[in-house]
């Protein structure tokens, strides 16, 4: 198995306690990894370290066996890009201007986006679908648009490695599919490594090859989807009584209601 990215013991917090301690991660070069958990478990800022947006108070993320902590950004924005669950809305730019950002870090200070870097604009343009809309400014484009703009300039930095933070949220149900579709394209098409944060359980069942549910910063479960979604899992992680069925083997789930605690207040009425 080749490894496009490992975490070791990674450990952060942003005020005394921390949110992440003793997480470990191996992601394996081709693979879709879906990071699941409840609210506030840490997710997002375990994405945020294997990014190197933010450097973990301890342990370490090696990319391609390097440790990042080491590497200049533009090596590692050449292989590895993350789309953010939102974006900075008041750019006043089109849709090519901010995909040719995406070849930034292919460039030579000197250098200006043409030739063989355009025609990586325009191949990013075309497999989001945003050709038609290229010349809109992002101020004209709806959410979803937005969201696949920024998608294009993640694929036109050509990253082996991408990393998506609950990326269908604002989206309605056929968009969140069509992204979902789009991705599933560039990891199978591309070889692009994907790790995605994803609130979606069942979408998280039916696209991702292999779930980690995390729990108050640390891996709980592990495994592919059909190992994971099991009744047990929801009880523990989310607190919620579930029914899972099988769809041509994968998990489908129905929540039930929240698991009965025992109360110590006493009735309500
Ligand atoms: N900038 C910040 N300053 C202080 N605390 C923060 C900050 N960002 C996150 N936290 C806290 O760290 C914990 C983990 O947050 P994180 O965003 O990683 O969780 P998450 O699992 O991605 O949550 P969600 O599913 O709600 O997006 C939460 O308790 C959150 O309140």
């Amino acid at each position: 198995m080749s490894v496009a990215l490992q975490a070791f013991d990674l450990k952060y917090g942003y005020r005394a306690e921390p949110v992440v301690d003793g997480f470990d991660l191996t992601v394996a070069a081709g693979e879709w990894l879906g990071i699941v958990g409840p609210n506030g478990s840490g997710k997002s800022t375990v994405l945020r370290m294997l990014a190197r947006l933010v450097a973990p108070h301890r342990g370490a993320v090696m990319m391609d066996g390097q440790n990042l902590a080491g590497m200049n950004t533009k090596d590692i924005a050449k292989r590895m890009t993350m789309l953010a669950q939102t974006q900075e809305s008041s750019l006043d730019i089109t849709v090519r201007e901010l995909v040719r950002r995406g070849r930034n870090p292919h460039l030579k200070w000197y250098e200006e986006c043409r030739g063989q870097h355009e025609e990586v604009v325009n191949w990013a343009l075309r497999v989001t679908g945003m050709e038609l809309l290229q010349h809109r400014s992002l101020l004209e484009l709806s959410g979803g648009e937005r969201q696949r703009a920024w998608l294009a300039m993640c694929m036109a930095q050509s990253p082996k490695t991408l990393l998506l933070d609950e990326p269908t949220t604002y989206l309605d149900i056929a968009h969140q599919l069509e992204l979902m579709e789009l991705i599933r394209r560039l990891n199978r098409e591309q070889g692009i490594t994907v790790i995605m944060v994803l609130h979606d359980l069942n979408q998280a069942a039916r696209y991702c090859d292999r779930i980690v549910a995390v729990k108050e910063g640390a891996v709980v479960r592990e495994g592919k989807p059909s190992e994971v979604f099991q009744i047990e899992f929801f009880r523990e992680v989310f607190g919620i009584e579930a029914k899972v069925h099988d769809d041509d083997g994968v998990p489908v789930y129905l929540p039930c209601g929240v698991v009965k605690q025992p109360s110590r207040v006493g009735n309500v009425s």
